[in-house]
């Protein structure tokens, strides 16, 4: 069907359906948002990233990123809410429609379209993406291990069989390669925010290390105010804190490239659950989630926007 009316926000969808939903929706708004191919994964599906802008150029950015581990389908159909909740809320919301006027906002849905092309089709609980290499006999990169800051460290693995194989190099894979090369030439991001499940956390650099970043006392108050947000939504609890002291040590990890390139505001979600039903969340949570992650959400682009 040509248009997002009839298109439900409480349910999970294919690789396709996003896809033609991501061209409706921009149909639709094209006055404030636009479609970007940043780049093509292993197996040559697009990598496409949502533009929300009211003009300008190079206004200072910031990043959303959902699906990086594909089974993580509570991100993407989070991402896809929260894409329509902007473009319902520019002009209502005075502290959302402030953020646009001054700030470009980039949501990537499909952070690894092959993975979950994968869930979809064989494998309901891959992680990885679906990169393959010659006499490598296990398939997929963790692409939250991929990354240049602290690569091949500990809590990341080098072999190819693990669910954390950090790959060959460095950006060795193209749907974080395609991210570096478009938030290294933009050069005016402000903050960068990776969404995982599950767990209920809101975490910040560093993964790598138990050292606390330079800017650590105000991304900890940042992030109990917007953990506070997050609660008074559905009354669901949030831990947060460093990566390292929060959960466990990760290494090659989003955030802290990131943080490390200049981004002060990274920081990375663990939606819900608490492991109930883990990665197979029932589709009646997406909108309560995503209604409460927004929340969140605000809280960390509003600070953005005035520091
Ligand atoms: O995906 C996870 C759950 O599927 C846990 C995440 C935890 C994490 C999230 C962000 C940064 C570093 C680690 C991971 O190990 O990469
Ligand atoms: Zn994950």
């Amino acid at each position: 069907e040509r248009s997002t009316s009839s298109f439900s926000y409480s349910s999970y969808h294919t690789l396709e359906e996003i896809y033609s939903w991501i061209d409706n929706f921009v149909t639709e708004h094209s006055d404030i948002v636009s479609k970007i191919q940043i780049g093509n994964s292993f197996e040559n599906r697009s990598i496409l990233v949502l533009k929300f802008s009211t003009g300008g150029s190079q206004h200072p950015a910031i990043w959303i990123d959902t699906g990086i581990h594909s089974r993580e389908w509570i991100t993407h159909a989070t991402g896809i809410w929260t894409a329509n909740k902007i473009v319902s809320d520019y002009g209502k919301d005075r502290v959302l429609t402030d953020i646009l006027k001054a700030m470009d906002i980039f949501i990537e849905l499909v952070t690894n379209p092959d993975g979950f092309a994968f869930t979809h089709s064989m494998n309901r609980l891959w992680r990885k993406n679906k990169s393959i290499r010659p006499g490598i006999f296990c398939i997929g990169v963790d692409l939250n291990r991929n990354w240049k800051s602290g690569f091949g460290g500990n809590g990341s693995n080098s072999n190819p069989c693990s669910e954390t194989y950090h790959g060959p190099s460095p950006q060795s894979e193209p749907e974080v390669a395609a991210i570096v090369n478009f938030i290294t030439a933009h050069g005016n991001f402000k903050a960068l925010i990776s969404i995982h499940s599950y767990s209920q956390m809101l975490m910040y650099p560093y993964g790598r290390s138990l050292e606390p970043v330079s800017n650590q006392r105000e991304l900890y108050d940042l992030a109990k105010d917007a953990v506070e947000a997050l609660y008074k939504v559905h009354g669901i609890e949030y831990f947060f804190g460093s990566i390292s002291t929060t959960l466990y040590v990760a290494s090659g990890i989003t955030v802290d490239w990131a943080y490390d390139s200049g981004i002060k505001y990274a920081f990375s979600f663990e939606l819900r659950d608490t492991g109930r039903y883990g990665f197979l969340l029932p589709a009646t949570q997406i909108i309560p989630t995503a209604q409460e992650t927004w929340m969140a959400l605000r809280t960390i682009m509003e600070h953005t926007l005035n520091h």
